[in-house]
């Protein structure tokens, strides 16, 4: 399988602290791939690295064997490097079809007059479709997505993110919010998204993270622990170290 991306040697310090220490993952099409760790470990700045947000102090990223280390976020969203999008920061009186319909316009770069007529063209409004329908949000399409439940907005972010086709797809905590018992909505729709997609979700939620990923990396202390199966993760005693410390200094 391709591999779509390649992170090598990563380094982040912050003045004196560093917070990625020469971390070294990939990612091929198709996997389902998750980075977990306690509080503090670096996965939110990983990501930042990765997607551009934040400059790394040494190392390279590769995205579908191009380095774009020095790229801003946004050449490399338009590269294929997608993060789920926060909803709140959306319109919230625009209906679930209407945002489906803006993120393909972002896509294809077309500008829309605000207040012209939105009207998609039928290739358009057949992709909106499929979206909906894959993410099991065909039947709130209507609806505006202040009135959406959690677990729907979350789908949502997830239709969103895909709109923009990507090659990799970053799910930054993608049940965030959901009530447990309705966790299994967002794996079933996880299920269905596109086979040769690359997929890294991070995530507190171990049910979650160990249902849908194939391989997981646990980052401690901005360095890789240890990666493998779910079943591999939860017997390394090293991981239940680094949980069990962190939450032993959260109590102190
Ligand atoms: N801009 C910054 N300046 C200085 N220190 C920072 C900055 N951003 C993050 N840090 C520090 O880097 C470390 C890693 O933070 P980060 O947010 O990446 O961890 P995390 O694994 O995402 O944590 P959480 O699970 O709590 O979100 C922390 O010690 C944090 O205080």
């Amino acid at each position: 399988m391709t591999e779509l991306l390649r992170v090598s040697g990563l380094v982040k310090n912050f003045g004196g602290l560093t917070v990625s220490s020469n971390v070294n993952m990939s990612l091929k099409a198709g996997e389902r791939c998750a980075l977990i760790g306690p509080n503090g470990a670096g996965k939110t700045t990983f990501v930042n690295l990765v997607t551009g947000v934040l400059k790394p102090s040494a190392g390279t990223i590769y995205l579908d064997g191009q380095d774009v280390t020095k790229l801003p976020p946004q050449a490399r969203v338009q590269r294929g490097l997608i993060r789920s999008f926060q909803i709140a920061r959306l319109f919230p009186t625009l209906t679930v079809r209407e945002h489906v319909h803006l993120a393909l316009l972002q896509r294809g770069q077309k500008t829309f007059r605000l207040f012209g007529s939105l009207r998609p063209d039928a290739a358009t409004k057949a992709e909106i479709e499929d979206l909906l329908a894959v993410m099991g949000l065909s039947s709130v399409a209507e609806t505006p997505i202040s009135a959406l439940a959690y677990g729907l907005q979350r789908l949502l972010e997830i239709a969103l993110a895909l709109a923009l086709k990507p090659k990799v797809l970053i799910l930054d905590e993608p049940a965030a919010g959901v009530p447990h018992s309705e966790s299994h909505r967002i794996l079933d729709a996880l299920d269905r998204l596109p086979a040769d997609l690359a997929v890294l979700m991070i995530d507190h939620d171990m049910d979650l993270v160990f249902r849908f990923a194939h391989r997981i990396i646990v980052l401690a202390q901005g360095q890789i622990l240890c990666s493998g199966s779910a079943a591999e993760i939860s017997a390394d005693p090293k991981v239940r170290d680094v949980y069990l410390g962190s939450r032993a200094r959260e109590r102190a």
